[in-house]
């Protein structure tokens, strides 16, 4: 501004000059109180004007009370000071204008943040001063940084929700969660840059699902449906999906698996609204205004919790779920550390839980866990946890409880389990198996505590079920000889450590032989000969029965490929099979394989299954049953009289025959009760149109019993031990008819 413009006359006199500069100060002054934003001017580093509001920032009362003031008085130091003039130096001396946000200090040495913009009265003069205007942006920056932290938290709680997020662009995923790729069965960034034409089975559902979901993403609404997708591994997946184009062109997907939890249909349906909503509201810009902030702020603190809530409890009973289970597990043990008090944890397994799902359907199965979850909850005090694991195993965590306490609470989860549960029309009663461990002695952290009781629950479960045990160093002992032996196990075979021993099966009439039974031995140079009884257990845990199973298979084949060369041409070859292996959908493929390679007839093959891995899942037994029968091969039902097969069951079996487990045939001398059991089992046999063998036939008392039945083979020490195929050649030729 310069003198001309205030006046439209020249002035002529002093008195005029004064008066006109009075009226100019008022009309300044007059402006500067009318804003309300603090406006100061800065001559040689002191404040020497400004209005109310500037003063009123610094925290004085009026503009009279902050001039004169040295101006680096209001920042925080010297050296802040020193740097604003060194930052605002360049664009001041062009004669531009200076902004910038940072912190300056109030009258009483308190900071806070302010937008300061600043501009010299005469650029080609700086002592002239400068104008500064300065506005209190403290609250606006902290709920800007609030807001960040709870973006961030927000991106952490992401990253492990329960549902799988990806962005896709173009059908091509640009980025997704980790959940995302376990669901689907790929590894870490795998899915990354891959069309979504990988998770359908073919591309026609690819494509109708596009023509469902494309109109209504461009029409900037919400799709949602359910879809049937496939694993990497071509396993089925069937998926509760929900997306929404963004502003840049690509689209959100949330995907839930629903395979297993259908029934939970309605808590899933909340929870994807929930997470969606979470996810797009990353992408809003953001608010700028302090109001919208803190509206925004207390939005997320609500989504937060219903996030914490789905991340921290089980969907399905409403218990806490394995992760709280840890946090809560981690506090109790430092106090019971603490303040030298005890502390117990209860694993459950229910036992044949899996026959209520197959039975009477996932359903029933669902409403039956949380009836469950809904009794242990009762048994115990307000203070302790019930949590769910998963499937059908729950945790107890009994702060302050001693043996004596734990023993209590056995009990009564004992008791609380003798009433039946009313599921519909259905009167269930079932069992559990309970294992304790204590604290400090069986585990000093949560995953040794737990694994602790699952190692006696396990031990509850061997000693007959529903029952419970304590932790022992003795189990502890046999989980390190099983880790042991696993580790060993899994070099066995490429170290040649396997071999197959081979045991005649003879006609119980003729004792002529009719086949032989491959049987697994494992020489270890250090652990000697383990018993398959102790080692196939292992290998079934581990999965290493898939590859050593197959070697099995491979090499009874090609032996009895031998024999038959050498002239034994009616003699089969029975080999057996684990319930892993049996469950194996490639298991037809595999034994095709095989009697292809040897060149064997189907026949002349034997499949033995024990009777537990047959019902343990009847339909789907049925099925490969049915599929292994059409290519010929014979199956046979191993170690019968152990199982719980009921004989509907075993009608739907196309089984060949049934093996009589050697437990009846030893203690046949011994009473009545045996005889009769094995009597009804080959009566039973023969009224199916079943062959009958009796396993482990050591006398030739037995031997008679047997053949007075009507017993078809026998099998057994009496005719010979299993042996290696050169030293048990020379009986099968001389018994060989
Ligand atoms: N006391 C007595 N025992 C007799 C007599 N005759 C046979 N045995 C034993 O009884 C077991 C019969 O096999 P299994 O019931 O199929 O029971 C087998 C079978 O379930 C499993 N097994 C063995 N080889 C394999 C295999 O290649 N694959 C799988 N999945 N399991 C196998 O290990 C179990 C134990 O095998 P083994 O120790 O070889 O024990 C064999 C055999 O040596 C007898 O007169 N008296």
């Amino acid at each position: 501004m310069t003198d001309g413009e205030l006046t439209a006359e020249p002035l002529t006199s002093e008195m005029e000059v004064a008066v006109a500069l009075a009226r100019t100060l008022r009309e300044q002054q007059t402006l500067l109180q009318s804003t309300d934003i603090g406006v100061a001017f800065i001559q040689k580093r002191a404040v020497l004007r400004c209005n109310d509001r500037f003063a009123q920032i610094f925290g004085y009362d009026d503009a009279q009370a902050i001039v004169g003031q040295a101006s680096y008085a209001l920042h925080p130091s010297r050296e802040a000071f020193r740097a604003l003039g060194r930052d605002a130096f360049a664009d001041l001396a062009q004669g531009g204008t200076f902004r910038s946000v940072r912190q300056m200090r109030k009258s009483d040495g308190g900071l806070f943040w302010a937008s300061l913009t600043g501009r010299l009265i005469n650029p080609a003069e700086p002592s002239e001063g400068s104008i500064w205007t300065l506005d209190d942006v403290d609250a606006h920056i902290h709920m800007r940084s609030q807001l960040d932290a709870i973006q961030l938290q927000t991106q952490v709680l992401l990253d492990h929700a329960m549902v799988g997020v990806a962005y896709l662009r173009d059908h091509t995923v640009v980025r997704c969660n980790r959940h995302v790729e376990l669901m689907l069965g790929y590894d870490a960034g795998e899915l990354q840059g891959r069309s979504s034409r990988t998770w359908f089975a073919d591309d026609e559902q690819w494509l109708a699902q596009r023509a469902r979901c494309v109109p209504v993403l461009a029409a900037g609404e919400v799709f949602a449906a359910e879809m049937a997708l496939r694993r990497k591994d071509g396993g089925p997946l069937i998926c509760e999906v929900r997306s929404k184009a963004l502003q840049d062109g690509s689209a959100v997907w949330i995907l839930m698996d629903i395979t297993e939890r259908r029934q939970a249909q309605e808590a899933l349906r909340e929870a994807h609204a929930e997470l969606e909503r979470v996810v797009s509201e990353r992408t809003h810009a953001l608010v700028t205004t302090a109001k919208d902030l803190d509206k925004e702020i207390q939005e997320r603190k609500y989504d937060q919790e219903r996030i914490y809530r789905l991340a921290h409890y089980d969907v399905l009973t409403g218990l806490p779920n394995r992760t709280l289970l840890a946090e809560r597990s981690q506090q109790a043990i430092a106090s019971a550390q603490m303040q030298h008090t005890p502390l117990a944890v209860l694993f459950l397994d229910l036992d044949h839980f899996k026959h209520v799902n197959d039975s009477l359907g996932h359903k029933v199965g669902d409403n039956l866990l949380a009836r469950i979850a809904q009794r242990l909850r009762q048994t115990v005090r307000e203070y302790d946890t019930v949590a769910r694991l998963g499937g059908d195993e729950f945790v107890l965590l009994l702060p302050r409880a001693n043996a004596r306490g734990a023993q209590r609470v056995a009990g009564k989860v004992a008791q609380a389990f003798d009433q039946p549960f009313h599921i519909g029309q259905h009167e269930l009663t079932l069992g559990c198996s309970v294992g304790v461990a204590l604290y400090p002695q069986d585990g000093r952290d949560f995953d040794a505590l737990v694994q602790s009781a699952d190692m006696a629950m396990y031990g509850a479960k061997q000693e007959g079920r529903n029952t419970y045990r304590f932790f022992t160093s003795q189990m502890q002992a046999q989980s390190m000889r099983a880790l042991e032996l696993e580790n060993a196990l899994r070099r066995a075979l490429e170290r040649d450590q396997l071999s197959l021993h081979y045991q005649p099966q003879v006609d119980a009439t003729t004792s002529k032989v009719v086949g032989v039974e491959a049987l697994l031995r494992w020489q270890h140079p250090e652990l000697g000969m383990v018993s398959p009884a102790e080692f196939i257990p292992v290998a079934e845990s581990s999965g290493l029965i898939l590859p050593i199973g197959q070697w099995v298979l491979e090499t009874a084949a090609q032996q009895l490929k031998v024999w038959r060369s050498k002239g034994l041409l009616h003699i089969t070859m029975a080999v057996n099979l684990s319930a892993r292996q049996f469950h194996q959908p490639q298991l037809p493929d595999l034994v095709r394989d095989v009697l292809r390679q040897a060149d064997l007839p189907p026949q002349c093959f034997e499949l033995e299954l024990t009777e537990s891995a047959a019902m343990s899942d009847v339909p789907a037994a049925e099925q490969t049953l049915a599929q292994l029968q059409k290519l010929g091969v014979r199956l046979s039902i191993d170690d019968f009289g152990t199982g719980y097969a009921s004989l509907t069951q075993l009608k739907r079996l196309p089984s060949y025959k049934l093996k009589i487990d050697q437990s009846f045939v030893r203690d046949l001398d011994k009473g009545e009760t045996d005889k009769a059991m094995v009597n009804a089992i080959v009566r039973m046999a023969q009224a199916m149109g079943l062959r009958i063998t009796a396993e482990g036939v050591e006398t030739r008392d037995q031997l008679d019993f047997l053949q007075t039945l009507g017993c078809d083979e026998a099998q057994g020490y009496y005719f010979s031990r299993p042996k290696p195929a050169a030293e048990i050649e020379s009986f099968l030729f001389q018994r060989t008819v």
